[in-house]
């Protein structure tokens, strides 16, 4: 049975089962968000940590289970009625749109109430999109279409923005201003869950971890504790 959601929480999923056709891959995953905290949620891989996010998201139908985000139970809602209510994914390999320049993937993200100072506050968290806003997206360097498409996502004005894989190709420099651009979103508000193939570094700016394996939870708790654990060696293969 699922459980009541924690008084703390921001995103609980409860009891959730959810595969392709009629390959399960996930079994009765329980896993909270608190605000404006970062959770990493790692596994080897193949262990489901994408289809996880595809199910928060909404983009995949769970088979049993309940999520909920600020108390709201939003597990029959489309995905863009999640995203209206604060929950925002960015999928592995970017989420923007290539062709548009990078001021209209930007104007394409705000909407008709918001006021150019959200944008302009938006552009200060992310100076290095200020200065390109005529250039086409598609040709940014691969840090700063992940910079373009963080920013797009806070214009949003998420509660939750479900990362997958942000660090993916880029040089080990970009991947330290990401992840402290993520740190300043968290200090923002903002909670996050983060998939990430740099489990140490992910860990250091993570408070909570999740590890699944074979689409179950073989760990959740606080991020130090799971850098102390065998666990980490046996499931990460970081030994
Ligand atoms: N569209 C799909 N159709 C069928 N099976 C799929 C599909 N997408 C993923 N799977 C399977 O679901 C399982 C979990 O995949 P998923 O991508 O969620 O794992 P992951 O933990 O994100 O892995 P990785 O770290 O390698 O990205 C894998 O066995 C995969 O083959």
């Amino acid at each position: 049975m699922p459980t009541d959601q924690p008084e703390d929480a921001l995103l609980t999923v409860s009891g959730l089962t959810a595969g392709y056709g009629t390959s399960p891959v996930l079994h009765a995953v329980d896993i909270t968000v608190p605000p404006a905290t970062l959770v990493a949620l790692l596994g080897p891989n193949g262990a489901g940590k994408t289809t996880l996010l595809r199910v928060i998201s909404g983009l995949l139908r769970p088979s049993a289970g309940l999520l909920r985000l600020a108390g709201q139970d939003v597990t029959r809602l489309r995905p863009h009625r999640r995203a209206q209510k604060g929950l925002c994914l960015i999928p592995e390999g970017r989420g923007i749109f290539p062709s548009l320049t990078v001021g209209e993937n930007l104007e394409l993200q705000v909407p008709p109430w918001m006021a150019d100072a959200e944008l302009g506050r938006v552009l200060e968290m992310f100076p290095v999109l200020g200065s390109r806003m005529k250039q086409v997206a598609g040709t940014l360097s691969g840090g700063e279409q992940q910079m373009l498409a963080l920013a797009r996502a806070v214009l949003a004005r998420p509660k939750v923005i479900l990362v997958d894989e942000i660090s993916m190709g880029l040089a080990p420099r970009l991947i330290d201003r990401l992840f402290e651009a993520l740190t300043e979103l968290a200090a923002a508000g903002i909670s996050m869950l983060i998939v990430e193939q740099y489990v140490q570094r992910v860990l250091e700016i993570c408070p909570l971890a999740y590890v699944l394996n074979k689409g179950a939870v073989a760990y959740s708790g606080s991020s130090d504790s799971l850098g102390r654990d065998d666990i980490a060696a046996q499931y990460l293969g970081t030994a």
